[in-house]
């Protein structure tokens, strides 16, 4: 049994994280954090979790976490990460982080990207991109897993295998993006305010939203053989739902393609990948729910290539993608506690 450790238990994403972590055999949360004053037991902060776990939260302290557990999930937001990665790894509890602080390896992009310096040189060269579809084989040994994003999960899973068969040209990709609420998270904010954001459908960031770097760093990986950069349009929006993000994509295709051939190449790029489901139909995110499933499917229309793909932001694009990647780093099935 591992011992594992919840820093900013009080969030949206650790309360699914706790949620499946409850029922995974291999996995006991020892600790729980948070900067709240009166130390609220976890089962306060997330009533739904009521009967099923005995635990308070605690100030964090790298020192008393490190001897009751050998990992830690960090649901913080980004900048608070980095802050404490150093403390843990130096005490060697293995860190799985799902902010956005170690998924970009470039410190000047990630400090023109996000407004801030980068303050983890270290962490940033020690950091493994945790989307197990694509970099399965560098979790296992991994001491620090950079947990994807949600938006970028899914654009990166609906368009890695075009990429990585030279299928479709890499400048000029539109992904057209659109997420429930809960992807802002539990702080409350205008935007996110209910009469803000219900029967309200918005764009926001337009050109300049912070996942559009990750989403072409990763996709210029996996398309490394062909050399040439991928840079995409990313446009995401706020749509009046709880959870759920779905992505619309456009690509130029290189040559002449065929639906079904693209659909097998989908589903032969994803035969090993347990979560990644490639349907014929076209999805929608009251099917992937509550559930560490993305799935996929792809359309020529027109001349072409448009992929869709949609998953549960706090599951695949969060708390779920973080325990595949725990079960990859001490040894389970990578499908374990996330029957959903
Ligand atoms: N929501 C989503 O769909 C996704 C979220 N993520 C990422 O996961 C992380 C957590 O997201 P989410 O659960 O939505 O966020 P929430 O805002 O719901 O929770 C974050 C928690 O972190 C704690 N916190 C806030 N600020 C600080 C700080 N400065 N220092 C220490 N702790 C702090 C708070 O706990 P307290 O006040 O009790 O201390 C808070 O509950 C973020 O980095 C987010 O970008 C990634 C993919 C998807
Ligand atoms: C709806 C909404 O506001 N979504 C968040 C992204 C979700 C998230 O927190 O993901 P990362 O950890 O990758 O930043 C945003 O646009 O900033």
């Amino acid at each position: 049994m591992t011992g594992v450790a919840i820093v900013g238990a009080s969030g949206y994403a650790s309360r699914e994280l706790i949620r499946i972590l409850l029922n995974h055999p291999g996995a006991e949360i020892r600790v729980a954090t948070s900067r709240q004053d009166d130390s609220p037991r976890v089962d306060a902060l997330h009533p739904s979790l009521a009967g099923r776990i005995d635990l308070a939260c605690e100030p964090f302290d790298a020192d008393r976490l490190a001897e009751r557990a050998r990992v830690a999930f960090l649901a913080l937001p980004h900048t608070a990460s980095m802050a404490v990665v150093a403390s843990l790894r130096e005490r060697n509890v293995r860190v799985i982080d799902l902010s956005a602080d170690y998924r970009l390896t470039d410190a000047q992009i990630y400090a023109d990207w996000y407004g801030h310096t980068h303050t983890d040189a270290v962490g940033l060269k020690e950091a493994v991109y945790g989307l197990p579809e694509l970099y399965r084989e560098s979790i296992p040994p991994a001491g620090l897993i950079a947990n994807p994003g949600c938006y970028t999960s899914t654009s990166i899973l609906a368009l890695a295998p075009l990429i990585r068969e030279n299928l479709v040209e890499r400048t000029g990709i539109v992904i057209d993006a659109k997420s429930g609420v809960s992807g802002a998270g539990r702080s409350p904010k205008l935007s996110t305010h209910f009469p803000e954001c219900n029967e309200s459908f918005s764009a926001y960031n337009v050109g300049k939203h912070r996942h559009t770097p990750e989403i072409d760093q990763v996709l210029t990986d996996v398309g490394c053989a062909q050399g040439d950069p991928v840079e995409v349009i990313f446009t995401p929006h706020l749509v009046p739902m709880d959870r759920g993000i779905f992505a619309t994509i456009y690509a130029t295709p290189r040559g002449p393609v065929v639906e079904h051939d693209l659909l097998d190449l989908y589903r032969s790029f994803y035969k090993q990948s347990p979560f990644v489901r490639v349907v014929s139909h076209l999805p929608a995110t009251k099917e992937s729910a509550f559930t560490n499933y993305c799935d996929i499917t792809v359309r020529v229309v027109r001349g072409k290539v448009v992929v869709l793909a949609c998953l549960d932001n706090l599951i695949k694009g969060a708390s779920g993608v973080a325990v595949q990647n725990f079960n990859l780093m001490f040894g389970h099935p990578e499908t374990t506690g996330l029957a959903l």
